[in-house]
């Protein structure tokens, strides 16, 4: 069982951003929301750290006060180890950020879209070329933004906030409404900025696609940290969920709650989580005259992880199952058990 686990006490001059304490609540009709609770939250520098938790948990809140969109009630904040948002006007520079979906010229090429704002900000045509080529978008160049797919569209955004050649690149729910191709394309280019040696944060409520291009996580739930830390080992302290297929699930579902075991449902099938091994389902069924029909042992992945942080807390958190996120276009898993400790 993972449990929650309190930040390290770390230099925030080693993190690329570090909040404490950080809370906002808002103002609505039926009273005070509280949107961020006490959020720790440390970003490593170099990477790509995900941001992860249901809708609603809090994570563009978040963004929005790091990078002084909106003040926080309270807490500190850091950013490569400068107060913000005081600190913001020394900082920014080292910034690009994705929050909403920028403005382009419709009937402009991409090329000449970034052209207008490399003129805006000082940087040069050459520059232009390099984060086309960056994103891949280098033979559509001179297509009008119009014409582009919603991923060319997305990488595009990704080249202008590459124009200032930044260290910290954050990137709120960037996949949002984009095809299996296009979810690729976004965690190819977040991979090949990391490994250039930039930081990314990208936040997004489906656990299982950021599990495969993230290095480190942090998964929020209801505004506070539930869990951070590098995604093999948070994996690592999970149990294996089983997947069974019997004839009679309601009734199996009873003798594996019965047994202590932790069953949930999904179509017709049973998750099974707590069995020492797959065998020992099959043994309890079998017991009550129950035949499994499938019994195939799921990895734990970080949705597994945060099922079982949150688990007991009732209803409140919509968490996408991987499922679900194959069907928004996550693809196969690639991740690994491999990973070594910090
Ligand atoms: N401007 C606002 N006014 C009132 N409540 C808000 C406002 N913005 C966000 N909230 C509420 O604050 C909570 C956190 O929202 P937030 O958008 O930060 O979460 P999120 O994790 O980014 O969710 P999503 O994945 O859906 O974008 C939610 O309950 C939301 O309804």
């Amino acid at each position: 069982m993972t449990t929650a686990i309190a930040p390290p006490d770390v230099d925030p001059a080693s993190l690329a951003v570090s909040t404490r304490g950080l809370r906002k609540t808002y103002r609505t009709r039926h009273g005070r929301q509280v949107a961020v609770q006490g959020l720790d939250l440390d970003v490593p520098l170099g990477g790509v750290h995900g941001f992860l938790g249901p809708n609603g948990s809090g994570k563009t809140t978040s963004i929005r006060m790091l990078l002084g969109l909106i003040r926080a009630d309270s807490g500190t904040m850091t950013i490569f180890g400068q107060t913000v948002p005081e600190a913001l006007p020394d900082v920014v520079a080292r910034i690009g950020a994705i929050v909403e979906q920028p403005k382009f010229f419709p009937n402009f090429s991409a090329r000449k879209n970034l052209d207008l704002l490399a003129g805006a900000i000082g940087v040069s045509a050459s520059d232009v070329s390099k984060v086309l080529e960056e994103v891949g978008l280098t033979d559509r160049a001179k297509d009008k933004f119009r014409t582009y797919s919603l991923g060319m569209k997305q990488r595009l955004a990704i080249a202008a906030t590459l124009l200032k050649d930044p260290d910290l690149l954050i990137f709120d729910e960037p996949t949002n409404g984009l095809d299996p191709a296009g979810i690729r394309e976004i965690r190819t280019t977040m991979r090949s900025l990391a490994e250039r040696g930039k930081t990314v944060l990208v936040s997004s409520h489906i656990l299982a696609e950021v599990e495969q291009v993230a290095d480190t996580v942090s998964i929020i739930g209801r505004g506070t940290l539930l869990a951070s830390g590098r995604v093999a080992d948070l994996i690592a302290g999970t149990t294996t969920t089983v997947r069974v297929g019997v004839a009679d699930p309601i009734t199996a579902r009873q003798v594996l709650l019965e047994a202590g075991l932790t069953v949930r449902a999904e179509g017709g099938l049973l998750l099974v989580d707590g069995a020492a091994n797959p065998a020992d389902i099959t043994r309890r069924l079998a017991h009550h005259e129950l035949y499994v029909n499938e019994l195939v042992p799921v990895r734990a992945g970080l949705e597994s992880v945060f099922l079982e942080l949150t688990a007991g807390q009732g209803p409140g958190t919509h968490i996408v199952t991987p499922d679900d996120a194959v069907l928004a276009g996550a693809g196969p898993s690639r991740r690994s058990r491999k990973g070594e400790t910090k």
